[in-house]
């Protein structure tokens, strides 16, 4: 008699193939502080064939999709729209992001509104892109450059979690030279993410950005080589015993944490 049941029907597909959790090329999540050095890891990691994954940039290209920008017009007000623009007056006005972000970030319960009409989207863009990678087996590993990466519960995508890690002065002095920030508006930001002693205790591994460029792209050089490029090699499992369900690895009460540069940190 035949089984009615079987493991994985026709039309599905099985179990991923390769040593990581969604097959053969794996994803690396990229945490830290704001300043940290989180997209220039990235784009080294590019270097090396990696697709990145800009958490900010697909959470920025979506506001000015239609669905969402409605969204967010309705629960936030016309306010947040930039004046129509001159050049096409029949284009629809865009959001604002600077009035956006200072009205969210200066308070948390709308901070979360806006969350709760991006992050799902936001998450469904990763995981197409992620299969996507797999599928095509193109790029050597997918990249999630996502500052609240635990917050937001989308570790759960991923096979590492890298932390990178630098001092708040170096940090905020990026911030002023090449975006115009000031101290307040870093600290306004900081008080949306969890403390960054509890997100380096989440990741898998710190990456110290405290020194030069060069000195940054040998450290991540050094990372890849060692926990990327040799199970590639070998053929490998490197066993990742990062949970799968997402938001496991969410911290207890993100936002209610304080923000100050401090505890131990580990070489990658
Ligand atoms: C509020 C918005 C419109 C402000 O846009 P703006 O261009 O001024 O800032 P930008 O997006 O570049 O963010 C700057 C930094 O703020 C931090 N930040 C952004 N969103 C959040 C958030 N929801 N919680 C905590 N920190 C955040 C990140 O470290 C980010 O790098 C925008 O940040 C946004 O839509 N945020 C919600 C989507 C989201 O969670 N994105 C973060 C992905 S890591
Ligand atoms: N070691 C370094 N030496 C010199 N400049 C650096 C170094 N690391 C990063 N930078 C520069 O500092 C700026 C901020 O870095 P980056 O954008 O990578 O930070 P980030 O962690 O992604 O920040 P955010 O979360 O706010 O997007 C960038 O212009 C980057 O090129």
């Amino acid at each position: 008699m035949k089984s009615r049941t079987r493991a994985y029907p026709r039309n599905r597909p099985g179990p991923p193939q390769g040593p990581w959790k969604h097959g053969q090329v794996p994803v690396i999540g990229i945490i830290g502080e704001m300043g940290g050095g989180k997209s220039q890891v990235a784009a080294f990691m590019a270097e090396r064939g990696a697709l990145v994954l800009d958490a900010d940039a697909v959470g920025h290209s979506l506001l000015t999709q239609r669905p969402v920008r409605e969204q967010v017009v309705d629960r936030f007000g016309t306010s947040i729209l930039a004046p129509a623009s001159e050049t096409d007056p029949e284009s629809p006005p865009s959001i604002d992001r600077g009035i956006l972000g200072a009205l969210v970030f200066a308070q948390p319960a709308l901070l979360g509104d806006l969350e709760t009409i991006l992050h799902p989207r936001m998450q469904v863009t990763f995981e197409k892109a992620i299969a996507r990678a797999q599928r095509q087996g193109k790029v050597s590993a997918v990249v999630l450059d996502a500052a609240i990466l635990f917050e937001a519960g989308w570790d759960s995508l991923c096979d590492i979690v890298l932390y990178v890690d630098a001092p708040r002065p170096q940090r905020l002095a990026r911030l002023v030279e090449t975006r115009g920030w000031t101290e307040e508006k870093l600290a306004l930001r900081e008080r949306a993410q969890s403390a960054p002693e509890e997100k380096r205790r989440q990741a898998d591994l710190v990456l110290v950005n405290d020194g030069g460029l060069d000195r940054l792209k040998e450290e991540v050089n050094r990372f890849w080589d060692k926990k990327i490029a040799s199970v590639h090699k070998r053929g490998g499992s490197p066993r990742s015993d990062r949970p799968s369900s997402p938001g496991s690895g969410r911290p207890s009460n993100p936002r209610s944490s304080s923000s100050s540069d401090s505890g131990p940190s580990a070489g990658a």
